[in-house]
């Protein structure tokens, strides 16, 4: 049998609430599919500065070398809001993960869901059109990852900057991983940058077309970040594979998580050259609903889903969890953002939904919860 040892950085807000479902789900997996997980917690984020003192401890970094995967809620909250930048939980713990293990290559799929078409902002006629995209994200680089200086100069004059930065061999890359993706699905990559105006688009846009003589099956078309918003509202079912630098990919998989209806159902996978990757949904700690049990799990869960998939190769494993979502969702086992003001009183927990997700992997080989 399989073994794999987890790390689990559940982290802060709704963090812990949806790495539970994520949990049980994986031991339904483990009950249906001959593998087996060892679940290892780390402290992270705003509860590690709690607990220890920093966002991402010693301990917690080692655990995670150690692990074949790392599967991560989410961190931050307006409780470690005022901590100087680097001590904050997204810098000095999300963002440190990312360039320690050298996850450049970040998978945020967003598609509408079959019977989930009125919950799209979208307008009805263009919802009908279809909506399935692949964002590939670069994450370890560009305007996050530039030499931040403090701040200079005095009074009015005094100033901050961030510099964007990208190498020829991140942009390839990154590109590469566009292009591969691009082989599975729709053939079609769609660059996102501001080339009018930024350097770094242009040397974006140059290595891009490089990479692209590689994959003759593949169209690559160019598109600037402003109209690129624009046109996924207007022409979403033109998209295949976005391919984005660091700040623009982090905009528009929000913009797309919305697009399918909640923010809570886009997972995300970031991975390296050798496999080895973290795997957290797209959303943050969402102060706002924490501590309520109404947060929706699906982005946590499908992120498990694609750990499975991407790093660990389980793909009958993965292939079971986004099926048992489907028709989750397709049953009309929802939490409340999936609802209608009318229809709120039907909602479900998260430990509902989570639930639901589970008897239907369980039911998949005749067992039950
Ligand atoms: N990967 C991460 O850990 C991560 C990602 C994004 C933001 N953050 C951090 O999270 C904190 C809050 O950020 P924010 O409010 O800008 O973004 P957010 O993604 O936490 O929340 C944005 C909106 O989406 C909703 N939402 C998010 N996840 C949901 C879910 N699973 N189910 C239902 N609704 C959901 C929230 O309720 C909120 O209305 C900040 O500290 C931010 O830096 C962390
Ligand atoms: C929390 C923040 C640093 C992070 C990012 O900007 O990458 C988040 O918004 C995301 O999309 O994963
Ligand atoms: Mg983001």
């Amino acid at each position: 049998m399989s073994n794999y040892e987890i790390a689990v950085l559940a982290g802060d807000g709704i963090g812990p609430e949806i790495m539970a479902e994520a949990k049980k789900v994986l031991s339904a997996v483990e009950q249906t599919c001959g593998l087996s997980f060892t679940l290892n917690e780390y402290d992270v984020g705003g509860l590690a500065i709690d607990n220890h003192g920093q966002a991402l401890p010693e301990y917690t970094l080692r655990g995670c070398e150690q692990a074949d995967a790392i599967l991560f809620g989410s961190i931050g909250g307006p409780k470690w809001d005022n901590l100087p930048l680097e001590q904050r939980p997204e810098r000095a713990a999300l963002l440190t993960l990312r360039s320690h293990f050298d996850l450049f290559s970040n998978l945020r799929p967003a598609k509408i869901y079959p019977g989930l078409e009125a919950l799209s902002p979208l307008r009805a006629d263009i919802a009908a059109s279809g909506f399935d995209v692949l964002v590939i994200r670069e994450l370890t680089s560009g305007i996050y990852f530039g030499q931040p200086k403090g701040l200079e100069g005095e009074g009015e004059e005094q100033f901050a900057y961030d510099t964007m930065r990208y190498s020829k061999r991140e942009i390839r890359r990154i590109a590469k991983s566009a292009f591969e993706a691009a082989m599975k699905r729709g053939k079609k990559v769609t660059s996102v940058d501001k080339a009018n105006v930024l350097v770094c688009s242009r040397l974006w846009r140059e290595v891009t077309e490089e990479v692209a003589k590689d994959y003759p099956e593949v169209e690559l078309e160019h598109i600037y970040i402003d109209n690129a918003t624009m046109q996924l509202l207007r022409t979403p079912n033109e998209f295949d594979v976005m391919l984005c630098s660091n700040l623009f990919g982090d905009i528009i998989s929000d913009e797309c998580a919305m697009i399918t209806g909640s923010m809570g159902l886009l997972p995300s996978a970031s991975v390296n050259e050798t496999g080895f990757g973290m795997f957290e949904p797209a959303g943050g700690s969402a102060p706002d609903i924490a501590g309520k049990g109404i947060a929706n799990p699906i982005a946590q869960i499908l992120s498990a889903s694609m750990m499975l998939r991407f790093s660990l190769n389980q793909i009958e494993a993965a292939d079971l969890i986004d099926d048992a979502v489907l028709k989750t969702l397709a049953d009309g086992v929802l939490t409340g953002e999936l609802l209608s003001a009318d229809k709120r009183h039907l909602a479900k927990t998260t430990s509902q939904v989570g639930d639901a997700i589970c008897q239907h992997i369980l039911s998949s080989t005749g067992q039950t919860a």
